[in-house]
Formats: C-alpha cells, structure tokens, sequence
C-alpha cells in the first residue's frame, strides 16, 4: 500500500564490523554505521578514537582486517585507490596540500583531474573533444568558486593567500571533482573559532548545492552541530552513539568520552 510517509534516504556507504589493529595497536574494535546519501555526515570522538583510521579505511590507506565497506552496494575492500576515486570517492588530509606556486583557479582545475579522458598532446594540440573538456573543467571550477566565495581571488596565487583561505581552496579544489563520497579529514583544523565557522558553513553551503554525500571529522562538536545532519560518535574504536548531532551530544555515554562528565 502507498505511503506518504518518505522512508529514512538510503545508504550510500555502509561499514560493517570493520576491526583494524595498527602495529599492535586496537585502532578500532567492530566499528558498523550507515551513511545517508546525500547528508552531511560528522564523524566525532577524542584523540584516537579511530577516526582518521575509518577514514584511511575508506579511502584504502589501510586494508581492515575484518568486516565490510560497501560503498552503493559494492563491496570496497580490495579496491585500490584509482578505482575508489573512479567510483567518485575523495578524500582531504588534515594538512593542506596544494599547489602554492599556482593560482587559485590552477589548483581548483587540479580537482578535475579525475574527468582527464583525452590526452595531454591531444589537448595541447587543441582537439574539439579537448577544448570541450577544457570549457567544462572550467566552468564547474568557477562554480565552486562562486558558491565558496573564492571567485575574485581566481586568479591570485595561493601562497599569497591567508591560512583560511587556503584551506577554503583545498576543500573547493575536492567538490571540484564532484566527489559522489567526499571524506573531509580536520578541514578546519589551525583556525581560529570564526574562521573554522566561516569554513564549515561555506562547506554545508557546497554539499548542499553539490548534492554530494560528505563524512566530515571534525573535533568541535558546536561545529558539528551546526553543519551535520547526522552522526556518529567514535571512543576507544568502537561507536559509542549515532543518531542527529543534538541526540548524540545528549547521549550520558558521549558525555563521558568526550567531555568527562558524569551529570548526564
Ligand atoms: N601507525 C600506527 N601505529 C600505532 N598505533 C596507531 C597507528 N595509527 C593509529 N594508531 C592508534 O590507533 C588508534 C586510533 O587512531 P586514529 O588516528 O584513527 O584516531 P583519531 O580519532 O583520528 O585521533 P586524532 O583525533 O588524535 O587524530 C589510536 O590509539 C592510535 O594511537
């Protein structure tokens, strides 16, 4: 019988009891989660949690040693990087890596990289398929620009550029690729308070015109509440709590893990 009732969205990404032990170290013990498609979903806990490892996880860093990651229902494990990027999975690192010697539109086109089908000396020579190519690379660069704020520093070269802005551009330069998964490590991390809220509200701003589905570790939980639709909490490898960012902060267990506090 029809419904009106519009069912929870599906799950893009599915982790199922994945267990990793680094150099002897339990990084993480059984951890399982869904991520909806299309959310902004935050990934939170203390130091060593296990969430860069979740990520390195994801993004084949690291081959878990038990459990699943299926990403739109295909199973991730085994799957090298290039295929995992193939497959519109990206990934931003704690430390800002770009290009600082180039401009700000060089290193967002960086991100388009992925689309790159048609040879170099083809596009030097100036194909129609190369040029076409080159229209739309810049055209989706711009529009990242525009929604990022970035566009009347276009043309300028990033090591001129603040630390903030930078990081601004590392994170544009990944919705450039139109990421399906975007895993964003600490983009914010080495910015002050209001710059960290200019930065996660530019990002909220791009995966809600982007449509893309974007896993977000991010230490600040004010921050996290501000920008995430849902999330998990991660304490010692294992989840200690998910559900919205106002039901996880609630949570006595998450109280404890994260902020020592028994008043729960
Ligand atoms: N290469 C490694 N060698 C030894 N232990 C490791 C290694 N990588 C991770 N670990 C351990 O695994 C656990 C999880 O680490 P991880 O870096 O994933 O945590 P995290 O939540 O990202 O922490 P942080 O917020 O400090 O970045 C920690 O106990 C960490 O010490």
């Amino acid at each position: 019988m029809a419904t009106d009732q519009a069912g929870p969205p599906p799950a893009v990404l599915e982790v199922r009891d994945v267990r990793v032990t680094v150099n002897g170290v339990r990084a993480l013990g059984g951890v399982s989660f869904d991520v909806p498609e299309g959310s902004l979903f935050g990934l939170i806990g203390p130091n060593g949690a296990g969430k860069t490892t979740i990520m390195n996880v994801i993004s084949a860093v690291i081959t878990p040693q038990h459990g699943s990651v299926r990403f739109r229902g295909k199973e991730l494990t085994g799957m090298g990087t290039v295929a995992r990027v193939r497959a519109g999975i990206l990934r931003s690192f704690q430390q800002v890596r770009l290009l600082e010697d180039l401009t700000v539109l060089d290193n967002l086109l960086l991100g388009r990289e992925r689309f790159r089908t048609v040879g170099l000396l083809r596009q030097i020579g100036g194909s129609r398929t190369g040029r076409r190519q080159a229209r739309r690379d810049l055209a989706a660069a711009e529009q990242v620009a525009a929604v990022l704020g970035l566009s009347d520093l276009l043309h300028r070269d990033v090591q001129d550029l603040p630390f903030g802005v930078r990081r601004l551009v590392d994170v544009g330069r990944a919705f450039a690729a139109e990421p399906d998964l975007l895993l964003l490590d600490e983009p914010a991390a080495g910015l002050d308070v209001t710059s960290r809220r200019l930065l996660l509200d530019a990002i909220k701003q791009a995966q809600r015109t982007t449509g893309a589905t974007v896993m977000l570790v991010e230490h600040d939980v004010d921050l996290v509440r501000r920008a995430c639709g849902e999330s998990v909490v991660l304490s010692n490898g294992e989840v200690l709590a998910r559900g919205t960012p106002a039901e996880v902060l609630a949570d006595p267990a998450v109280l404890r893990a994260y902020f020592g506090r028994n008043d729960a």
